[in-house]
């Protein structure tokens, strides 16, 4: 649930307090850009710094050219030269100030552009090496969809907090005028500023808390806009009529948030109007602290505009200054969910592996596994044991949710058996390199991605290196029954799949079906799984699939996931859960003499054809 306006301001301590401690990765950011580009942050460093004192350099001549005049206005015979050569000399620093800053925003952009490429590139690299139930945990979700959407956030925190530098040193520069000049001004200064500062905190604190406490329904929100407005699901969306309940359900999150966010807004503005106001109190006090001092000679005209327009330029300056920084602290939190994400431990990255067999001499044990998904008591698979003998086609069939994909999925460690082992030749195959492991199959799941990538780009997915291999993809689609999908496609191999691009043509069910099988056969791989991979083809195709596959695959080790039992039956073992169990195990002719469940299954289905 999302938290009340009055909750979030209980935990606004803890939070400022995190976001002040999230400063720290500042310099780890600021290396990350030097990386990036040494040159264009260099130039981009160089240009702020001199740009730092030009409003003071500009307030100053300002005031030589008052004085000038006065002076001028007064004497008895008049000598412009003096004041034209100061007018040129502000002149002439206005428009360097001007291209410094054309330089700087021109860098500041390519910079950004140049980091927001490698972070996003580093961000899809990582997600890879991340475990399937990292990846399923909704906390470690939320924390990635941070990482990810802010990333143009990371890049305005970058401008931001070179300015910020920046805008340090010309506030240093006109406070050393006015100390030089009036030391008093500093002290209403700080009574202009210091109440804005801590109101800036106050509420910007609260603002981060809301923001980041939304982060679930936020994810929520654009959910429903997705599938409220995307080609894949408008035809249910409109056969259903689920517009209405779409619509209304985003409306309903949405307008509680517009809520909450308003009452903090409102509550914001009324609060800073008020600092505001003793802002300008100060502000005119200052001014008659300086009239002050003309009248009584202490200084000239030029001096009285030239504090004057300090003052109001470092009041106003100084605003921003607090401001930017309480938005740089809240911008470095997701700095630290970038971080942590790009931090987070692989397990196993730096262990020492063994070398994965060449060939497989025995084959695939499993010993007692249990296993239950993370997050969730309830055991998927209770106590699995059996080999799978190299070589050997084995099919697993049970009824939905029996446990057979989740099976798969341990013996391809996108999880680790809560008990139990899984061995290879006899070794446990946590013993090996993860990726190199999974390199050993050749998978396609039944819920395989539909890539909107070119037709070739989606069957090299299988060996993504041999994208440009045609020999290669042109036999691994006729092996799948893939090619026959060519025939209707204007730019054969390179025509791009899916409406979501330009010219893009979209397949049938079974046509993708078909490419996505394609996939398993781009590599020779040592074990071949598929996941109900036919069961969008029709009849003859599945016959057709399963006899190359049969042919194809003799000798290697191969699982077969399938509802239907013709193609079950061709498997040299089948193997049946239920509930998570093993409930029988032997060949087609075993099983239909055991008369228990596959041999029921069978016949009904069967039945079926006749
Ligand atoms: N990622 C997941 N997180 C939590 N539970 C899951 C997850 N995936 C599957 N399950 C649960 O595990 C159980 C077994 O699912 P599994 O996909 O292995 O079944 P299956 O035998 O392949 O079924 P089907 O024939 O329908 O494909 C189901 O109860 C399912 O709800």
């Amino acid at each position: 649930m999302p938290r009340s306006l009055e909750s979030i301001s209980d935990t606004k301590k803890t939070n400022v307090r995190a976001s002040f401690q999230a400063l720290r990765y500042i310099p780890r950011f600021f290396k990350e850009i030097w990386s990036v580009s040494p040159l264009l942050f260099t130039i981009n460093l160089v240009c702020r710094l001199v740009n730092a004192f030009s409003p003071v350099v500009i307030l100053w001549v300002g005031k030589l050219i008052i004085d000038e005049i006065i002076a001028e206005v007064a004497a008895p015979q008049a000598d412009y030269g003096q004041l034209w050569n100061y007018v040129l000399l502000e002149f002439a620093i206005t428009v360097f100030a001007d291209i410094i800053n054309r330089v700087i925003a021109i860098t500041d952009g390519l910079l950004g552009d140049k980091y927001n490429i490698i972070s996003s590139e580093t961000m899809i690299r990582k997600t890879s090496k991340i475990d399937m139930s990292q990846l399923e945990d909704s906390e470690f979700y939320d924390k990635l969809e941070r990482a990810r959407q802010q990333t143009q956030g990371r890049v305005g925190l970058m401008s931001m907090s070179l300015a910020q530098a920046q805008s340090l040193i010309s506030i240093s520069t006109l406070i050393a005028g006015l100390i030089y000049f009036q030391p008093l001004l500093i002290v209403l200064l700080a009574l202009s500023i210091i109440p804005l500062f801590i109101n800036e905190i106050r509420f910007s604190g609260q603002q981060y808390s809301l923001s980041r406490s939304w982060t679930t329904e936020r994810r929520e929100l654009d959910y429903l806009r997705y599938i409220g407005a995307n080609d894949k699901t408008a035809k249910e969306i409109k056969l259903f009529g689920l517009t209405d309940f779409i619509a209304k359900r985003f409306k309903t999150l949405s307008e509680r948030y517009y809520h909450i966010n308003k009452k903090l807004t409102v509550k914001r503005s009324i609060y800073s109007a008020i600092f505001n106001v003793l802002g300008v109190v100060c502000y005119y006090a200052a001014y008659l602290v300086i009239i002050k001092s003309v009248l009584d000679g202490e200084i000239t005209i030029g001096e009285l505009t030239f504090l004057s327009a300090s003052f109001n330029r470092l009041r106003n300056s100084l605003q921003t200054f607090f401001t930017n920084f309480t938005r740089i602290t809240q911008s470095a939190l997701y700095l630290k969910d970038y971080f942590d994400f790009i931090d987070l431990e692989i397990p196993d990255e730096n262990r020492e592996f063994l070398p994965l067999p060449e060939v497989i001499h025995t084959g695939f044990e499993l010993k007692d596994v249990h296993f239950a998904y993370p997050g969730s008591d309830h055991e998927v698979l209770k106590g699995v044991s059996f080999t799978l003998k190299a070589g050997e086609k084995m099919a697993f069939v049970g009824q939905n949710g029996a446990g057979k994909t989740t099976l798969i999925k341990l013996m391809l460690r996108f999880y680790e058996p809560t008990q139990g082992a899984i061995l290879l030749d006899g070794v446990n195959i946590n013993q090996y390199n993860k990726a190199d492991f999974q390199k050993m199959f050749g998978v396609i799941f039944q819920d395989f991605f539909r890539y909107e990538f070119t037709l070739r780009e989606n069957i090299a997915v299988g060996d993504i290196a041999a994208v440009q291999d045609d020999k290669r993809i042109t036999n691994a689609a006729q092996l799948s029954l893939a090619n026959e999908v060519i025939g209707d496609l204007q730019e054969g191999y390179d025509t791009q799949l899916g409406k979501r691009f330009k010219n893009g043509q979209e397949l049938s069910g079974g046509q993708w079906q078909k490419v996505a099988l394609a996939r398993a056969y781009m590599k020779d791989a040592m074990v071949m799984v598929l996941d109900e991979p036919t069961s969008a083809l029709d009849a003859k195709a599945e016959y057709e699939v399963f006899e190359r596959f049969i042919d194809l695959t003799k000798g290697k080790t191969s699982i077969i996931i399938s509802h239907r039992f013709s193609t079950v039956r061709m498997a040299d073992r089948i193997l049946v859960l239920k509930a998570g169990k093993i409930l029988e195990l032997g060949t087609h002719d075993e099983l239909m003499q055991n008369s228990k469940l596959y041999a029921e299954l069978f016949d009904l289905q069967a039945q079926g054809y006749k």
